[in-house]
This record gives structure tokens, sequence and C-alpha cells, in this order.
């Protein structure tokens, strides 16, 4: 026999296994029909069976299936065998690869290690450089929960005693003073007495770290507040007012509970309202984005997201930034944020709202990835020259 034709004999043999016959019972029920084969043959056909057999994982994966000929293309390919000299269709050998069998290219096969849609692995390689991988990974993981401990209330260390005594284990963050990342005991967070009496909230460290870089203020703005997050860690820290803004007031409709739990004062602006009440001293603009850097609490968007989409948003990214210009106080300060690691939602706004504005430069900026302490994020503080 062909070493071809000894491979085609091992897919036929594995795939009477696939009803669950004993190898060594289809190994002698295949040798009973084919009697022309040698001892060398009977051999070499075993031990491609038993290779498949003790790598089956390894060969249904590369092989991308679990019929007999998957498996063997996989174990061939495990092995570096010479695939299309032993699949060539020419005698009793197996039919060459069809498309579909032909193994992934280098670029595909980073895709999948990656998890990453195909389309977005060059703006990730251009956003993050060597630091592509890491990030990649951190979002095939689960988020950390990270707490927001109310410094108008009580302190970090205070607090951490306080939850570790309701069962709540937490270390200390690197990214912000106030962040605590919960180690064990998280399903007790929301009935703890420290959360209930606003002591602590949910927020990620990186969203923490983008409210602490904002120095020392009087009036604050948070024109895209959502639920209302940053607004609460405003008010807690820089802002000595707080406003919250959102063009769906919807999304804001949990503030004044989380709010009244922290003992802070957020008052809510209607958009027709805002050009009277500014100018404000910082107006922090956590615009709408991707997500990417968060892609590992929402991993849909992940796969919903498009590259028509994230043009789509960098437009509302620009229009929001314009927008914020004249709410803005003369010497005082736009904050741009966005919970995204790509650089044409970040960096790449910044240098347009430069282009399109001489008189304004950037002071600040911070790009957060995505790792254990906290989301991927970016932040950068502008101000008139
Ligand atoms: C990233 S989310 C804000 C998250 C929030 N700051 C937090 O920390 O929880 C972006 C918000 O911007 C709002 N938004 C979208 N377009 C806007 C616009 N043109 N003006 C103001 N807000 C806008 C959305 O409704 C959404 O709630």
């Amino acid at each position: 026999m062909t070493p071809g034709a000894r491979v085609a004999a091992a897919i036929e043999i594995l795939n009477t296994m696939s009803d669950g016959l004993p190898a060594e019972q289809a190994l002698t029920r295949w040798g009973r029909g084919n009697r022309f084969a040698g001892s060398k043959d009977r051999a070499a056909i075993r031990d491609h069976v038993f290779d498949v057999l003790r790598q089956r994982r390894t060969a249904a994966h590369l092989g991308g299936g679990e019929t007999g000929r998957a498996l063997m293309i996989g174990i061939l390919r495990a092995q570096h065998a010479d695939i299309n000299g032993l699949l060539n269709g020419v005698g009793h050998a197996p039919q060459p690869l069809t498309e579909a069998e032909q193994p992934l290219s280098v670029a595909a096969e980073e895709a999948v290690h990656w998890n990453l849609p195909d389309w977005i692995i060059p703006q990730f390689k251009a956003s993050l450089q060597d630091r592509v991988e890491a990030v990649a990974l951190a979002l095939q993981a689960r988020a950390p929960i990270t707490l927001r401990v109310n410094m108008a209330k009580t302190t970090p260390q205070a607090a951490a005693v306080a939850l570790a005594e309701q069962g709540i284990e937490t270390r200390a963050n690197p990214l912000a003073d106030t962040a605590l990342t919960v180690t064990a005991g998280e399903r007790k967070i929301r009935n703890s007495d420290s959360y209930l009496q606003g002591m602590v909230e949910l927020q990620d460290a990186s969203s923490q770290a983008v409210v602490a870089a904002i120095p020392p203020a009087g009036r604050v703005l948070d024109y895209c507040a959502g639920g209302g997050g940053k607004s609460l860690a405003l008010a807690a820290g820089p802002a000595t007012e707080t406003a919250a803004h959102d063009i769906d007031p919807r999304r804001m409709q949990d503030l004044p509970t989380r709010a009244a739990r922290a003992g802070s004062s957020i008052r809510q602006i209607e958009t027709d309202n805002l050009r009277n009440e500014a100018p404000f001293d910082v107006v922090l603009c956590d615009a709408p984005c991707s997500g990417s850097g968060a892609w590992r609490r929402s991993p849909e968007g992940k796969w919903t997201l498009s590259a028509t989409r994230l043009e789509e948003l960098t437009q509302v990214q620009d229009s929001i930034l314009d927008a914020a210009i004249p709410l803005t106080a003369a010497n005082g300060c736009l904050v741009y944020a966005t919970c995204s690691i790509l650089a044409c939602e970040n960096e790449d706004r910044i240098n347009a709202f430069l282009q399109r504005h001489p008189d304004w430069s950037v002071g600040f900026q911070k790009r957060f990835d995505t790792n254990d302490d906290g989301d991927g994020f970016f932040t950068a503080h502008l101000r008139r020259n």
C-alpha cells in the first residue's frame, strides 16, 4: 500500500469507530475485509489510528471536525506531515484537501486566538502596538468587580474593613485611590450596609481614574451622563457643584436615587436649558463609543460593531466635542473620555478637534489598557490657548 492508501484506510477505520466500535475491533474488521494489506501496512495504519486517539482534541481542532478524514488531516498537521503528498487522490490515496480544509492563514489564526473580528484587527494593532495581544486576551476574561469609595462619607481603609466584616474582600487598586477591587463576596455587595448607605458604589477603576484626573473645579457639567456613574464620582471628588445632562434623559432616571444614597446633590439639566446654565468650569464629555475597552462586560458589542457604525460614532464624538465648546468657561477645561481603546475614537478625535479649533490645545492625555485592574479608557483635557 502507498502511504496515502494507508491514510485512507485509517480514515475508514476512524469512521467505523464513530458509532462507538472499539479501536481493536475496528482494526480487526478492516483487516479481515482487506486481506491484501501486509503486516507493515497494518502496523502503519494502526499507528495512524492510535496517534489520533492519543491526541484526539488536537486532531479535531486542527482538522476542523470529528470525521475520520478531519481527524486524520488534523493529526497529520500536528505531525507536520506532507499532507498534500499523502492526500493526493492518486490510486487509493484520499482526495486532496478542499478549499474549506486548507489551514488557517497566520492572520486568521491570530483573529481566532484574539477572538476579534477580522476587520478590526488592523485598528487594534495600530492603536495598541505590542500591547494588542495582552488587551485582546484581557477582553476574553471576566471583568473585575470594582467599588468606588465615596470619599464624602468614608475612607478606602475604613470602607475595606467594613466590607470585610460583611463578607466582601477587596484589594486596593493601583488605578485610583478610591478604587477597591472585589476579590470575594461580590454577590453580597448590593445588599451590604456599605452599599445601601452610600459608602461605596460600583464603578470600574479606569472610570474612577478618569474623574480623579480632573483638577478640583467649581461648576462641573457631566454632558453625557447616562446612568450618572461619573456624575456621582465628580460630586464626591473634584466638583463643588455637579450638573448632569444626557441627550436621552431617561438614561438618568436612576440618578436621583443613587445621588440620595451617596448623599450628593446632582442637578439634571435639559438640553434646551444648557446654554442658560453655561458656562461651566469643567465640561466632561464621556462620549458614546464602540465600548471596545469594556467588551468583556458587553461581549456582544465586539461582534455587532461594524466599520460603518464606528465611522458614525466618530462623527457623533466630533459633534459632541464641538457642542461642548460654548458650555465651557473661558479658562475652563473640556474633558473628553471614551471607554474605547481605538485610536480613531481617541487620539484621532483630539487631533481632529485641534485642527477644527486651533485656538484650543490639549494638556493631560492618557490611555488605559484593558487589564486586571480596569477597563480600557481614554481621556484628554482640552483648554483654550
Ligand atoms: C458612554 S455613555 C455615558 C456613560 C456615563 N457617563 C457613565 O459614567 O455611566 C454615553 C452617553 O452619551 C449620551 N449621548 C449620546 N449622544 C449624545 C449627545 N449628542 N449629547 C449628549 N449626550 C449624548 C448617550 O445617551 C449615553 O447615555
